[in-house]
């Protein structure tokens, strides 16, 4: 099933200070506002007794049950949360009929490409470790989550960390992907089947950082068949210290999200970044440079390493990076 399928509101619709008590667990939830809406339901920001939480009502209980139950697993495994925690399950009874809802954890964050906009291009290399480091967790534990886009991924803030929604698209590996959306399906492209392995969620993980410089995305160029998503990476500055991990993404070069994610945070750490924005986003210095001739140049310059940050605010950016780095390298250590 192609994500993109018909999205059809409900017919029944929660009000702003309208409360929902379940009619199995008695547990209320007093509606704050629409969070938005997919192809199985409506999912509101409610306020309940934990605090704030995300409810998602829909039409009927068959289409909310396969996300019940990824979600209840997910919530007992170990470790930092993959994805949002599941809370309660139970029905509505409205004048309408009854509607089953269920509740999970409220991910208050922004959506990853507007969060992404006007950062410095370390910042996607940044949140696509983090998001590898999950995913080669989630892979261990034998699910593929599919349906990956940026539309599926929030930022939360303070420290800054890359969280995922909609569970809907996981799949078990090895059986044929549920969901997907056709730019970041690797079958789309020509570049592989749609059977549930690690190599389907990388191969959509290089989509979506070629997605980081094309917002508006593009469409299949039948004659090129995959050549043209390389000659589309190489078309822009602020894909060119990614070139290398991003191609052997598609190409299903990495035998796990792990070697990915190694190879992406080397880029990051040897490549000198700046965060003033050009005309497509923000780029790199050294335009035309490789990422390899950037990081003898820092080796071999001392003068330019000695060369004072100007100005308090790049200072600041600086030390966030390094404060960045270093939670990034306790993540590591505790995947
Ligand atoms: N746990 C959550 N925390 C915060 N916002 C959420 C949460 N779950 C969903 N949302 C918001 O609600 C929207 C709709 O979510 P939902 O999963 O139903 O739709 P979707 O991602 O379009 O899924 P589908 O593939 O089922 O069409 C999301 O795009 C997101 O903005």
């Amino acid at each position: 099933m192609m994500s993109s399928l018909s999205k059809k509101k409900l017919d029944i619709k929660l009000h702003p200070g309208q409360v929902i008590i379940g009619k199995w667990h008695r547990k209320s939830y007093q509606i704050v506002r629409e969070l938005g809406f997919g192809a199985t339901g409506t999912v509101y920001l409610a306020d309940s007794k934990q605090g704030l939480v995300a409810l998602k009502i829909a039409s009927d209980s068959m289409s909310i049950t396969s996300e019940v139950n990824v979600l209840r697993h997910f919530s007992k495994v170990q470790g930092p949360s993959l994805g949002p925690s599941f809370y309660d399950v139970d029905d509505y009874v409205a004048n309408q009929g009854v509607y089953p809802f269920y509740v999970m954890e409220y991910i208050n964050g922004e959506p990853f490409l507007p969060f992404l906009k006007d950062k410095g291009g370390e910042w996607l290399g940044i949140m696509v470790v983090q998001l590898l480091g999950d995913l080669h967790r989630l892979h261990q534990e034998g699910w593929i989550f599919g349906d990956l886009k940026p539309e599926n991924l929030l930022v939360t803030r303070n420290p800054n960390r890359v969280r995922w929604l909609d569970v809907g698209g996981m799949t078990r590996v090895g059986r044929a992907i549920k969901e997907y959306t056709e730019f970041f399906d690797r079958g789309y492209w020509g570049y592989g089947g749609r059977k549930a392995e690690p190599s389907y969620d990388l191969f959509s993980v290089a989509m979506l950082m070629i997605n980081r410089a094309y917002p508006s995305r593009f469409e299949k160029n039948t004659s090129k068949g995959p050549t043209s998503l390389i000659s589309k990476i190489k078309a822009k500055n602020t894909l060119e210290p990614y070139e290398t991990v991003i191609r052997r993404g598609l190409e299903g070069k990495y035998e796990s999200a792990m070697a990915m994610r190694q190879e992406l945070m080397s880029v990051v750490q040897n490549t000198s970044f700046t965060s003033r924005p050009k005309s497509e986003g923000n780029t790199i210095t050294g335009k035309g440079k490789s990422v390899s001739r950037q990081a003898r140049k820092k080796r071999n310059n001392v003068k330019e390493q000695k060369k004072p940050l100007v100005g308090l605010f790049e200072s600041m950016l600086f030390a966030s990076f390094l404060l960045i780095l270093y939670i990034l390298y306790l993540f590591g250590q505790a995947v």
